[in-house]
């Protein structure tokens, strides 16, 4: 007759140790069936053990220790891609009490961009690499640990994390690598500490980190309402060619806000088809960047960089992309954006190609 466990499969019963019914091979000596019997008295000490904590702190009510979730943890750390974001037009359309704008931008987002690891490990770390990593030197408080603090606090955890940010993208430069990064730390740690969490749920913690992070967290082309935490998805996008300049001169994005002048600008309409690069040009061209007369008060170069831009072959739209002072210029495909990229000064940053891929599954 099987000797069933409780919940558990039921198991035969042997002539072998008598506390699991482990059933040795005819081969085992007594000793080893002895220690077998110990190792399982043991077991079954630790077991029961357990179990009376467990009742003890569900009498008292006590939640479980705070310890990472249990799902899916990496062996190795998986690159998380944080790709620039670009405003292909961006119109402020008021301002609320608090002092911050409400805006309407298309965002959409470039192949090139920044890139998140991380690593188990008992504290929470950070390590900044790449080109652009001297520009955040001196940061007191990076968004990337921001991020991670934001999401142990929501998930009620005391976790660590060893992690890395490669920083390729010119820092304050209207192309939201701070943003990128966050949302691209809250991803990682997602799955690092198996907390889980639906894009939805992220998007609700990215937005408590700045106006730009939600759009981040799915890295997607996307309509950017309210302060940028009202997002739409978009009609289906042609193929084209993005370039990103930088006059390498950063430009604070709160500067830039106050020396805006002017009336408040009316939403934009946006068209059922949009059927190639040139169309995206032309529909995007009158809709502009209201913070574009603001920056070039600010930075003159930026004007200069617009200028460069629209001069090289194939050029079908040239601006200036969220507060400066990155501008962007629309091409027919990825290889004229690469090509306008080689031509132009050295001295700038320049990136040529096309998107990104989503960094998340759509929000439905
Ligand atoms: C302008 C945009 C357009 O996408 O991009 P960037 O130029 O930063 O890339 C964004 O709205 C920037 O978002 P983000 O950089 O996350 O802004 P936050 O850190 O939240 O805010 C920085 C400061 O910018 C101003 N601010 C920002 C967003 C907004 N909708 N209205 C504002 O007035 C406020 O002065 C605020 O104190
Ligand atoms: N990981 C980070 N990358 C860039 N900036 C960061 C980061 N963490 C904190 N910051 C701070 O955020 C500010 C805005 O940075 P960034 O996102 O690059 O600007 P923008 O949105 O204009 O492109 C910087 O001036 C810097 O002080």
């Amino acid at each position: 007759m099987p000797t069933g466990r409780r919940g558990g499969k039921a198991r035969p019963a042997s002539s072998g140790c008598a506390h699991c019914a482990r059933s040795p091979r005819p081969a085992i000596s007594r000793a080893s069936r002895r220690s077998c019997a110990t190792d399982c008295r043991r077991r079954q000490r630790q077991r029961r053990a357990a179990r009376t904590k467990r009742r003890r702190r569900d009498e008292r009510g006590a939640p479980p220790p705070a310890t990472p979730g249990k799902g899916l943890r990496p062996l190795q750390p998986r690159p998380e891609a944080a790709p620039a974001k670009v405003n292909l037009y961006l119109r402020v359309t008021g301002r609320r009490a608090d002092g911050y704008h409400m805006l309407d931008s298309l965002a959409v987002f470039a192949a090139a961009g920044d890139v998140i690891e991380a690593m188990p490990a008992d504290a929470l770390s950070l390590s900044v690499t790449g080109p652009e990593a001297g520009a955040l030197a001196d940061e007191p408080d990076n968004l990337v640990l921001r991020a991670a603090r934001a999401l142990a606090d929501h998930a009620g955890l005391r976790a660590g994390a060893a992690l890395t940010l490669q920083k390729n993208l010119p820092v304050a430069s209207g192309i939201g690598g701070g943003s990128a990064d966050a949302a691209a730390a809250l991803r990682a740690l997602n799955v690092l500490w198996g907390t889980a969490l639906d894009t939805a749920a992220l998007r609700g913690i990215a937005a408590r980190l700045g106006a730009d992070v939600p759009v981040c967290v799915e890295s997607r082309a996307t309509r950017m309402q309210g302060i940028g935490e009202i997002l739409s998805a978009v009609l289906p996008l042609p193929r084209f060619g993005l370039l990103l300049v930088n006059p390498r001169i950063a430009l604070p994005t709160p500067a830039v806000f106050k020396a805006r002048r002017g009336d408040f600008s009316p939403p934009a309409e946006l068209p059922d088809r949009i059927a190639d690069a040139a169309a995206l040009a032309d529909w995007l061209r009158p809709l502009g960047n209201d913070l574009q007369t603001a920056a070039i008060g600010l930075c003159p170069a930026v004007a200069e960089v617009i200028a460069a831009i629209a001069a090289q072959p194939g050029c079908l739209l040239a601006r200036m992309s969220g507060s400066g002072a990155t501008c962007f210029g629309i091409f027919p495909d990825e290889s004229a954006a690469e090509s306008a990229a080689r031509a132009l000064p050295p001295a700038w940053w320049r990136q040529g190609g096309g998107l990104a891929a989503p960094t998340a599954p759509a929000t439905p």
